[in-house]
């Protein structure tokens, strides 16, 4: 069995494998950290190695008191990925979009793929048909949007995220859900119109922690799937066994 973390900017996500099936999920703070994996190993006493992919500020120390139990596995850029990197700055991509590029290579050989991951920040990462990973962009995420407006102003409330009744927004808080929620769509469809433009055949994946509420809301039809950076880290990890 394997233990897979995905620290990201807002939540750490995990993921005890069997194989290629997920057993169990779960989603904590960074303050729980050391607590839930202790739980997590107690109740999956056969895991046997933990691969964790790390973008917040949480370093391999933190995981280095489980070593006794299993084999720490903290990706880095000098791991083993299956796509050739053409990122102008390899060293400071992402690791999650590595890893997120890795999975994709990984699962849907030979096509341009490009993936979308809706988390604190939209990331999107292109690999062409010869697996080469080409880059993509950076925005910030549906939460960040609502708390910048709010931070950055002295008259903007903070609200929690809500569908808009309309692009029209016809009072303060239906113009920044407007704003917040029609932005991140037109955008996303906005990418996704450029990429079909560019590249007449690719897939798209979604995920992150809002790509079910953003999957209905496209023009374009995409199936979210929100385990994709776990999954791909469980076969980064397969991946890296077999090239080492
Ligand atoms: N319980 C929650 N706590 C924080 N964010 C949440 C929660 N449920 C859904 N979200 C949404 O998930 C997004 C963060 O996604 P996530 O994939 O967890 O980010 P990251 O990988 O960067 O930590 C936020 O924009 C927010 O709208
Ligand atoms: C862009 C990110 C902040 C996204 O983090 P997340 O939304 O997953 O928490 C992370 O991938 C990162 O720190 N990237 C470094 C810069 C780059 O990828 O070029
Ligand atoms: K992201």
């Amino acid at each position: 069995m394997v233990l897979t973390i995905d620290v990201g900017n807002t939540r750490i996500k995990a993921a005890v494998f069997e194989g290629s099936t997920i057993l169990e999920n779960f989603v904590f703070e960074k303050e729980e950290l050391e607590k839930e994996i202790k739980k997590i190993l107690k109740k999956f006493q056969n895991c046997s190695d933990l691969v964790v992919a790390s973008v917040g500020n949480i370093e391999k120390q933190s995981f280095l008191a489980f070593e006794k139990q299993l084999a720490i596995h903290f990706l880095t850029h000098e791991d083993a990925f299956p796509f050739i990197n053409k990122y102008a700055t390899p060293k400071t991509l992402g690791i999650d979009r590595m890893v997120l590029a890795a999975g994709a290579t990984l699962q849907f050989p030979k096509q341009n793929r490009l993936v979308i991951d809706a988390g604190t920040c939209i990331t999107y990462d292109f690999i062409d048909e010869s697996d080469q990973y080409l880059g993509g962009a950076i925005s910030p995420g549906l939460r960040l949007r609502y708390e910048a407006l709010h931070n950055y102003t002295a008259r903007l409330p903070l609200l929690s995220l809500e569908a808009p009744e309309s692009y029209i927004g016809n009072a303060t808080a239906q113009s920044i859900h407007s704003g917040v929620v029609n932005g991140f769509v037109y955008e996303i469809d906005g990418f996704i119109d450029e990429y079909r433009a560019n590249f007449p055949n690719f897939i798209i994946i979604l995920t992150g922690g809002d790509a079910d509420f953003l999957a209905k809301r496209l023009k374009n039809t995409i199936f979210a799937n929100s385990n994709f950076l776990l999954e791909s880290l469980n076969q980064t990890f397969q991946y890296k066994i077999n090239n080492d």
